[in-house]
């Protein structure tokens, strides 16, 4: 299987703070990579070093990739204080490729509005940012990350929080573009969600527990280890 991102070795954290342990695995190409693991595991942490955004201590990151990683967080904070309209939002998503405050070409308004429909977000084009619900505000930076057209589209828990059917839209919008020839890897807390992924990447404490087949990584015992209660003083 093709690969597009592999780590070697790499240990990787915050300034008072080691997170990752010394992680060799790799992300297939133009398929969906879940990240799994227990609150504080190091699933964020993974994803900007796979994004690119936060530097390894240790060990090597190699990328085939074209251009940058398009990275959705949680919430951008940035875009949540600005004065932003969705369409406005998803339309900083071309500023990598147009610099930003650039005028648009035709092909950037296309590409975003094509981006805002799939995301089922285009009646809301005009909407300020700040005012949409969690679940909204979301299918918009999802919509921003779609926008980018990177090859690599890195999401920390684009579905955290949203409706049935917006999940199920996000998950669906996902699984298109892996056709299309993207690479997705998403942190996520649904296990359903990692199942039907093509890879997985199990993590615990900083450490890798598990990768590849989410049916032989998942199973039964790996998970009541990895998500043992802890123990009540
Ligand atoms: N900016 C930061 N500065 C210092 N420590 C951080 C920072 N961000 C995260 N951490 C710490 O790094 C560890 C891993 O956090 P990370 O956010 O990567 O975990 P996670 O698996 O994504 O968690 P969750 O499921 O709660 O989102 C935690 O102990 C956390 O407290």
């Amino acid at each position: 299987m093709q690969r597009q991102v592999g780590l070697d070795g790499v240990s990787a954290g915050y300034a008072n703070r080691a997170v990752l342990d010394q992680l060799t695995l790799r992300i297939p190409a133009f398929t969906t990579t879940a990240v799994v693991g227990p609150n504080g595991s190091g699933k964020s942490t993974l994803l900007g070093v796979i994004a690119g955004v936060i530097r390894v201590t240790a060990g090597e990151v190699e990328r085939r990739t074209d251009g940058r990683a398009a990275y959705v967080t949680q919430r951008s904070r940035a875009a949540d204080a600005l004065p932003l309209t969705v369409r406005d939002t998803v339309a900083m998503g071309r500023w990598g490729a147009r610099g930003p405050w650039r005028r648009l070409s035709r092909r950037d308004l296309d590409v975003v509005e094509t981006s805002m429909r799939r995301l089922g977000i285009s009646s809301l084009a005009h909407r300020q940012l700040g005012e949409l619900s969690g679940g909204q505000r979301q299918r918009a930076l999802v919509a921003q990350g779609l926008a980018q057209e990177a090859d690599l589209l890195v999401l920390d828990e684009p579905t955290t929080g949203l409706d049935a059917t917006a999940q199920r839209l996000i998950a669906d919008v996902l699984a298109e573009v892996t056709e299309e020839g993207v690479t997705v890897v998403q942190a996520t807390h649904d296990l359903e969600v990692a199942r039907s992924a093509g890879h997985v990447l199990l993590l615990q404490e900083g450490r890798l527990r598990g990768q590849g087949d989410p049916r032989e990584v998942l199973t039964g015992d790996a998970i009541d280890e990895v998500w043992q209660l802890p123990r009540r003083e």
